[in-house]
């Protein structure tokens, strides 16, 4: 497929900004992947449908869109629903990347996964596990990504550190690999290529400046605390 040679060996940007925060608005995000492409990104990756269309509107590279939802009876978040699929796919995804894990849900996986490929889009299975993996990939999905090691219960840590072993790993299922979750340096990045991936996502790091700047912050002030400074004025 044309969008995995266009993804091959590059990086992904997901523009996923801190959820209704200021910079959770359509055009923003849309500026956002943008300044991701023009910083050498070779696609991003976007959070709801209305998302994708405002991306898809500004920008001819790859995008692969996502639905997230917080339900109340299940632990999936990412593209639950079958209309989650259809709406993807008529924003204009390429690619729909959905929770591929062995958890309770509302559909199942293949049943997303039967969804996103008869609407001619790649899938793209967001894995906790090698298992998860092997699953999708019987299934027909086409990109196998590391994004949900570390947020099961089965794979859950406290380490900020990427899962090189499982990208390592999922080099066996001859699909296409993407490197996924905690890739926070250029070093990592690259160390996920080396391990096998075919492809590296990167977020928060890029895209949450929330995020980014309360690390800063919380440096900052654990030094005041450890000096006894107060700055009360
Ligand atoms: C677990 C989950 O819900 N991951 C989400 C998937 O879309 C995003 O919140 C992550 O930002 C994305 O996977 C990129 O990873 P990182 O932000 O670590 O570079």
């Amino acid at each position: 497929m044309n969008e995995l040679k266009q993804l091959q060996g590059g990086l992904v940007v997901s523009c996923q900004p801190v959820e209704n925060g200021p910079m959770d608005r359509p055009d923003i995000i849309l500026a956002m992947a943008q300044a991701a492409i023009a910083g050498g990104a070779v696609g991003v990756r976007v959070e709801g449908a209305d998302n994708v269309a405002a991306v898809r509107a500004g920008l001819c590279f790859p995008i692969i869109g996502i639905v997230k939802r917080d339900l109340s009876d299940s632990p999936v978040r990412i593209t639950p629903w079958v209309q989650d699929v259809v709406d993807l796919a008529k924003a204009g995804a390429d690619v729909i990347a959905y929770d591929a894990t062995d958890r309770v849900r509302p559909i199942s996986a293949a049943e997303i996964l039967g969804t996103i490929l008869s609407h001619n889009c790649l899938a793209m299975a967001d894995c906790a596990t090698f298992a998860d993996a092997s699953a999708a990939a019987t299934g027909g999905a086409q990109i196998l990504g590391s994004t949900l090691s570390g947020y099961t219960a089965e794979t859950e840590t406290d380490s900020r550190g990427p899962d090189l072993k499982l990208v390592s790993d999922l080099r066996q299922l001859n699909r296409f690999v993407m490197a996924e979750g905690r890739y926070d340096t250029p070093q990592m990045a690259r160390m996920a290529l080396e391990a096998g991936a075919d492809c590296v996502t990167v977020g928060t790091v890029l895209t949450r400046l929330e995020v980014n700047t309360a690390k800063f912050h919380e440096a900052l002030r654990t030094r005041d605390d450890e000096n006894g400074d107060t700055h009360s004025d």
